[in-house]
């Protein structure tokens, strides 16, 4: 099934060209990373990805579909259900506890009168020890570290169980501790789901491990798609990234490894 697709979709900001004609085809059970220097449109695409609303400085053209319709042919709160999308920044102006936080996932499914029901708490506590801040329930939101804000915005996606999440650096400001916890949830819940995962990274070492599949916006607008065994290349690499990439054997650094890691 394809959870989500694009035809010939470009993206400008101003007279800048971000992307080119992307023809991307999302199907169940992927996890796509996308990468790409800053400022080179990650999280412009995955807003328009998730269906909001643009700034203006921006133009898009193109195809978006999800399981091969417009956003629009589907009403509101079948689109809030379909698809959870996590900003890189988790701005919240106003005071409010971590299940507050949390539980705005859960409105898409709630009743017209607002109350969370049994099975909302439910998934509220098993999101919350998902990303390890159980017991966090009361705490404000506006108190934690970055990282723990960081994991409380995961936590509102997992609660929304939407078919497809589209995560805006999720990893940013966490310890590799907390990374590997998160990102190890993303292929098992693209496979429960029925759904895929879309998410930014700055970095590839983490996304080619914990990703079936990688969009790389290039400086030059171009872009380039496909399995992650295609990233696997310092050419490849030093081409999305605009400097001189290498693999380094004997190991000197280290990096977290995902379980299938040879
Ligand atoms: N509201 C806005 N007005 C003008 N320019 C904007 C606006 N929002 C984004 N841009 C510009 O659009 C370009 C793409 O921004 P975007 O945030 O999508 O990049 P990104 O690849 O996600 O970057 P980063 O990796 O640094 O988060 C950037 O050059 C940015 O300065």
């Amino acid at each position: 099934m394809t959870v989500l697709s694009t035809h010939s979709l470009s993206l400008r900001c101003g007279s800048r060209l971000l992307l080119d004609r992307l023809n991307l085809q999302v199907h169940a059970g992927e996890v796509w990373a996308v990468l790409g220097v800053s400022g080179q449109g990650k999280s412009a695409l995955l807003r328009h990805l998730a269906h909001l609303p643009m700034p203006a400085v921006f133009q898009v053209q193109g195809e978006l579909n999800w399981r091969d319709k417009a956003p629009t042919s589907y009403r509101r709160a079948e689109r809030a259900q379909m698809v959870a999308w996590m900003p890189q920044q988790d701005f919240q102006p106003f005071e409010c506890t971590v299940a507050q936080r949390v539980l705005v996932g859960r409105y898409p499914h709630g009743s017209t009168l607002g109350w969370e029901s049994r099975e909302d708490l439910a998934l509220l506590s098993e999101a919350l020890e998902q990303v390890g801040l159980k017991g966090f329930e009361s705490r404000v939101f506006q108190s934690l570290s970055g990282g723990e804000q960081r994991r409380v915005s995961m936590a509102a996606a997992l609660v929304q169980q939407a078919s497809l999440m589209l995560l805006d650096e999720p990893l940013s400001q966490l310890d590799w501790h907390h990374q590997v916890d998160l990102v190890r949830l993303f292929k098992p819940w693209a496979a429960k789901a029925g759904g895929a995962v879309v998410w930014v990274s700055h970095d590839p070492n983490m996304a080619l491990q914990f990703s079936s599949h990688c969009l790389a916006l290039m400086p030059s607008g171009e872009h380039l798609t496909g399995p992650v065994s295609l990233f696997r290349d310092a050419g490849v690499l030093s081409r999305v990234y605009d400097c001189a990439i290498g693999a380094v054997r004997p190991a000197h650094f280290y990096f977290p490894v995902a379980d299938d890691y040879t």
